[in-house]
C-alpha cells in the first residue's frame, strides 16, 4: 500500500517512519522542504497511485481547513482523505461535506502515544463508513501497537466520532495530569517530612493502584530534573479541553474535574490575578481585613 501524507511536524514525521517500518509505503509533503519528499501538494497527489489515500496531520483549525479544501480539488471520486490531527469533531463534518462534493471519502482519526508513538505505535480511535475504515486497516495496522486489535484500535463510529472519542481521551489526560500535580504538590510541601519526593513516584510505579504511562513520564521528568527546577509554571492548551467542556454543558453532563483542570492551566498563566485581588479588596471592605499591598 502507498499513502500520502500532509504535514511532517513531530507526530507526522514519526508517523512516516513507523508507517515505513511496517511495510506501508509512504510519500510526505510538508511545508519545510528539508522534510519533504515532494515539493508541493499537487506533486503529491500526483505520486500515489489511484485511488490515493492521503493522511492529514498537520494543526487542528485553520490549517486543516486550508488543506482539506485543496485536497478537494485535487482529489477525485473513490480517494481517502483521513485527518490524524487533533481536529474538533463538528469539523469533521463540514470536512467531509466538502470532500463528499467530488466523491472523495472521509475517515477521522484520534491519534494518542505522542513522540513515543514511533516506536511504542499510536493508539487509534477512528470514525466514517465500515467499507471505507476497512479499506485503510493496513496503514491503521501498521500504526497501532503490536498485540489485540481491540486494544489500541477502535471504529468508534461514523465521521465525527473518532475525534469526538479523542476529545474524551484528551480532557481525561487534563484530570490524570492535575490530579499527580496536585500530589506532587502537596508532596514536595512538606520537605520536612518527605525526603525523596521522585522517589515516591517511582515506587509507586509497580503495584499500586495509581500507576500508569503517566506517571512513568512525570518519574523521568523528575530524574530529569528533581525539583522541576528549569520548568515554569505555565501550561499551554490546544484546545480539546475547552471543547470537551463546552460538550458536557450542551448535553449536561457534569465533568468538574475535567473543568477544575483546564482552568488550573488558565491560573498558571497570571500573575496577579485580578479576581483574586478583587476577593482581597471584598474581605477588607467588610471585615476590615488586611490586604497585601503592590509594593
Ligand atoms: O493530543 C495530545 C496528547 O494526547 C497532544 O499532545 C495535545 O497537544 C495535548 O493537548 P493540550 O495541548 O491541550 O495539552
Amino acid at each position: 500500500m502507498h499513502i500520502g501524507i500532509v504535514g511532517l511536524g513531530k507526530m507526522g514525521a514519526n508517523m512516516r517512519d513507523r508507517l515505513r517500518a511496517n511495510g506501508i509505503t509512504v510519500t510526505g509533503f510538508d511545508r519545510n522542504p528539508v522534510i519533504s519528499d515532494v515539493n508541493g501538494l499537487a506533486e503529491l497527489i500526483a505520486t500515489l497511485p489511484s485511488p490515493r489515500v492521503v493522511w492529514v496531520m498537520v494543526p487542528a483549525g485553520v490549517v486543516t481547513d486550508v488543506v482539506i479544501a485543496e485536497l478537494s480539488t485535487l482529489l477525485s471520486a473513490g480517494d481517502l482523505v483521513i485527518d490524524g490531527g487533533n481536529s474538533r469533531f463538528t469539523d469533521d463534518f463540514a470536512h467531509s461535506a466538502l470532500l463528499a462534493t467530488t466523491g472523495v471519502h472521509y475517515i477521522d482519526a484520534g491519534v494518542s502515544g505522542g513522540v513515543w508513538g514511533r516506536t511504542n505505535g499510536f493508539g487509534l480511535m477512528v470514525g466514517g463508513s465500515a467499507d471505507q475504515v476497512k479499506r485503510a486497516m493496513p496503514v491503521f495496522d501498521a500504526l497501532r501497537p503490536a498485540g489485540p486489535r481491540d486494544e489500541s484500535f477502535v471504529h468508534a463510529g461514523g465521521v465525527g466520532a473518532g475525534h469526538y472519542a479523542k476529545m474524551v481521551h484528551n480532557g481525561i489526560e487534563y484530570a490524570l495530569m492535575q490530579s499527580y500535580a496536585e500530589g506532587y504538590e502537596l508532596l514536595e510541601k512538606r520537605d520536612d517530612l518527605i525526603t525523596d519526593v521522585p522517589g515516591v513516584f517511582k515506587a509507586w510505579q509497580r503495584g499500586t493502584v495509581v500507576r500508569s504511562w503517566l506517571l512513568e513520564l512525570l518519574v523521568r521528568a523528575l530524574d530529569e530534573d528533581p525539583d522541576l527546577a528549569n520548568i515554569e509554571g505555565f501550561v499551554e492548551d490546544s484546545g480539546e479541553g475547552r471543547w470537551t467542556i463546552e460538550e458536557a454543558i450542551s448535553n449536561a453532563v457534569p465533568v468538574p474535574t475535567i473543568s477544575a483542570a483546564i482552568f488550573a492551566r488558565f491560573v498558571s498563566r497570571q500573575d496577579d490575578s485580578p479576581a483574586m485581588k478583587a476577593v482581597a479588596a471584598l474581605r477588607n471592605q467588610f471585615g476590615g481585613h488586611a490586604v497585601k499591598t503592590a509594593d
